[in-house]
């Protein structure tokens, strides 16, 4: 399996080197040549598979010769072992169309864990025998920080930075970031929004003085790995679902688009879906874009759904490149033009194409709250996040089964559910003490040179 640039002028990489390089060097984002294809007959063949042979099944197509299987099994069997379900991922029911789909049994209490858990490992064998010390920059609106330093905190040969907007993630997720105390971790509040964050993290990359210092990698779902992982949990669910025979929709609550850009590598891949429902707090960046094709970004408003407060998606990007005709000169232009003013229009191939696997909803407070208690009179209590999902799936136009991803535990953000349920959700045992934990972190300006140059000052360079 090789992989391309969305703007079609980077090498072409294998599944080791695409892995350590996060962002293509173009500026583009990496997505595999073709897309490895499953049979109804593979999907049947998955039914009584656990998780972890789910995933082997299902990513081992991408990894090319660059891991065996059994080193595949063994990888994964180590990420999910720390899981504290035995079913990694399980389904819940909550009437007779709605279903969840619990991503939030891993270490940090949020989906992120299902990629992370598994990439920090594939940093640790990629650059077994290595000397050169990897220096990981990645921009958290909440989650993906603590999942992220959870994975590598403590080991040898990696120092991870870490952005996020300061003040607006939740308490609970800024101490699963900040009392991590291991000296290759290194947390930067910066004054500004995710937006800024993940922009310069970009930016990073993109510049070659700073890049060509350091040997940067990347956490966020700028990194293919990260996508490749979330698209196990899709074949998972679906087959329990009655897959191949029965098409489900899955409700994913979305920010930079990763984990529904999943979701659409697995419709590709066969997996028979009816809808991918993109729903979207109130910046509705996305759902303005599938539902006009007007994807033009304004200021983030912050929201009880702090981790989905981004107003430009990343991986929207690999989406506009598939759907689009895989045209990378019209792509770079596209996104060039984007990047000056902020807004642009999808061509009538991205809007059609995009429109056979997506629907999408913007669901506003008052229907998160109501999603919530509604939630939570059929027995669950579910966090600001996955409420989106829930509301946007219990009022999409579709005929089948509806899984709405619930992508993160709900005691992260305790004051916004007990607001909108009158119960406070507790945390699990091993936080009990999170309140109490000594806290580090950097408060910086959100600009390039103030963190580039708290980075130089703290990472080893190439050598
Ligand atoms: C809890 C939670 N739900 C949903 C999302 C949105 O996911 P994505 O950015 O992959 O669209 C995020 C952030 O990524 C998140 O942390
Ligand atoms: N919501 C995310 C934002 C970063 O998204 P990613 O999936 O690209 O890492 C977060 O919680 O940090």
């Amino acid at each position: 399996m090789r992989y391309q640039s969305t703007r079609g002028q980077a090498p072409l990489l294998g599944f080791r080197d695409v892995t350590l390089a996060g962002l293509a060097s173009d500026g583009g984002l990496y997505v595999p040549e073709a897309w490895p294809q499953f049979s109804a007959d593979d999907i049947a063949a998955m039914a009584d598979l656990s998780y972890v042979e789910t995933a082997v099944r299902v990513m081992l197509p991408f990894v090319g010769e660059d891991l065996s299987e059994a080193e595949l099994r063994e990888l994964c069997a180590q990420a999910y072992g720390r899981f504290a379900h035995a079913a990694v991922t399980p389904l819940t029911q909550l009437d007779h169309r709605n279903w969840l789909l619990e991503l939030f049994h891993g270490p940090t209490l949020a989906f992120k864990d299902v990629a992370l858990q598994l990439l920090g490992l594939l940093f640790e064998k990629f650059l077994t025998g290595s000397t050169t010390p990897l220096t990981i920059v990645g921009a958290t609106s909440g989650d993906t920080g603590s999942a992220a330093i959870d994975a590598v905190a403590g080991r040898h040969g990696v120092d991870i930075f870490m952005l996020h907007p300061k003040g607006r993630v939740s308490e609970v997720q800024r101490r699963q970031m900040t009392t991590v105390l291991a000296p290759n971790v290194h947390n930067i509040a910066i004054e500004g929004s995710f937006d800024d964050a993940q922009a310069m993290v970009k930016a990073m990359f993109n510049d070659a003085a700073f890049s060509g210092r350091f040997q940067l990698s990347a956490v966020n779902s700028i990194n293919w790995a990260r996508l490749m992982a979330q698209i196990v949990y899709y074949f998972y669910a679906a087959v329990r679902l009655g897959a191949p025979g029965r098409k489900v929709s899955f409700a994913v609550p979305t920010g930079n688009f990763g984990d529904v850009f999943a979701g659409y590598a697995a419709a590709r891949m066969g997996l028979p879906v009816e809808r991918l429902i993109v729903a979207t707090n109130v910046n509705d960046i996305l759902h303005r874009a599938l539902s006009t094709g007007d994807y033009s970004a304004g200021t983030v408003t912050p929201t009880a759904a702090p981790s989905m407060d981004i107003q430009v998606s990343s991986n929207f990007e690999r989406l506009l490149f598939d759907v689009g005709g895989r045209d990378g000169a019209a792509l770079a232009e596209q996104m060039r033009g984007f990047e000056t003013s902020k807004a642009m229009r999808l061509t009538n191939a991205q809007l059609t194409g995009a429109a056979r696997y997506f629907a999408s909803d913007r669901v506003d407070a008052a229907d998160m709250s109501q999603a919530m208690r509604w939630a939570a009179d059929s027995g669950e209590v579910i966090d600001p996040h996955t409420a989106i999902g829930l509301a946007a799936a219990r009022r999409a136009d579709v005929t089948g089964q509806v899984v709405t991803l619930a992508t993160a535990h709900a005691a992260k953000f305790g004051t916004a559910v007990e607001r909108a349920t009158g119960s406070r959700p507790i945390l699990p045992p091993r936080l009990d003490d999170l309140f109490d934990r000594e806290e580090r972190y950097a408060t910086l300006p959100a600009t390039f040179e103030a963190v580039t140059g708290y980075i130089a000052g703290r990472a080893q360079p190439k050598g």
